[in-house]
């Protein structure tokens, strides 16, 4: 099929190589230099679109894409404050949308495992949960738009948790690194307080992590942790990918548990 790319960075670079492997034609990319062709001929005849921008960007990209009536899978993250806003456009021009914080399939997996193992901890008070989220130095926004992902199925799931609140951002070096996610947490000074319900989300920056998330549920008598580790941006990029080619031809506001549904 014909995909279209907007933003030619990490993740842009990723997505091309495996979306040729699977026998795709990119008709266009677009990066910070061309943004103008979302409107010219060549964007207009791909079947799909994928954007990987920033935070800032990633809304008018979307939106205008939709308009020029290719669909969309949006990768982007830290955008959440204009999702209504830019799904309502894309709804108005007869768009289809697929926006997902995080388009590996092994995290859907995930996801999946987090909610169940939330839904069970409702019964066990002394477990109280805490979430850990390492990236590369590069990134932008924090938490990542995964953690709160997350987080939002342990609020859907567990009785006792009825919200997330930002730990704060830590970067990891020669001081650090020897300590767990756990300790570095324990270590914070000032430590942050937090409202009763609330489940912390602490970031930690390290190097070239390409994304790490530990979801841990503590007692005074034993801790039990489930971590997603990416080996690399593979697949995120195949995900995304397999996202394109899973729009294609549909129109609405899609969500990733969708796709996933018709994957398992
Ligand atoms: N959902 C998922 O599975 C995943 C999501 N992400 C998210 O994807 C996003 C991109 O990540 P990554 O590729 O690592 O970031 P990069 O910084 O490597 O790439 C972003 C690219 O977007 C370009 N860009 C900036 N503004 C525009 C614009 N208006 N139009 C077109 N291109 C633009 C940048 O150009 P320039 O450098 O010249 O400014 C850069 O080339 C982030 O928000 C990240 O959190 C990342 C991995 C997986
Ligand atoms: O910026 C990244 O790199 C990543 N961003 C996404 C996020 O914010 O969750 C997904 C992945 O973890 C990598």
């Amino acid at each position: 099929m014909k995909i279209a790319l907007i933003g030619y960075g990490k993740m842009g670079h990723a997505i091309e190589r495996i979306a040729r492997e699977r026998g795709h034609e990119i008709v266009a990319i677009i990066d910070v230099d061309n943004n103008a062709d979302i409107d010219g001929e060549a964007f207009a005849s791909a079947e799909a679109a994928i954007e990987f921008t920033t935070p800032s960007t990633a809304p008018d990209n979307v939106m205008r894409a939709a308009a020029a009536g290719v669909p969309v899978v949006c990768g982007s993250t830290g955008w959440g404050a204009r999702r209504d806003e830019v799904e309502k456009r894309v709804s108005e021009v007869g768009g289809a949308l697929l926006a997902s914080s995080n388009f590996s399939i092994g995290v859907n997996v995930f996801n999946i495992i987090n909610r169940k193992l939330a839904r069970l901890m409702s019964h066990l008070p002394q477990y109280k949960p805490h979430m850990y989220e390492t990236h590369h130095v590069h990134k932008l926004d924090h938490p990542s738009g995964t953690a709160i992902t997350l987080a939002e199925g342990i609020i859907a799931e567990n009785d006792r948790v009825s919200s997330w609140a930002d730990e704060g951002m830590v970067s990891v070096d020669s001081s650090n690194a020897s300590l767990t996610p756990a300790q570095i947490a324990a270590g914070l000074d000032p430590k942050p307080v937090m409202a009763e319900g609330a489940l912390p989300v602490l970031s930690l920056r390290e190097g070239e992590v390409p994304g790490t998330h530990i979801i841990e549920w503590d007692s005074p008598v034993d801790t039990i942790e489930i971590t997603h580790r990416a080996k690399s941006r593979d697949g995120f990029a195949l995900g995304a990918v397999m996202a394109a080619e899973w729009i294609a031809g549909k129109k609405g506001v899609f969500s990733i548990d969708e796709m996933m549904h018709d994957l398992l």
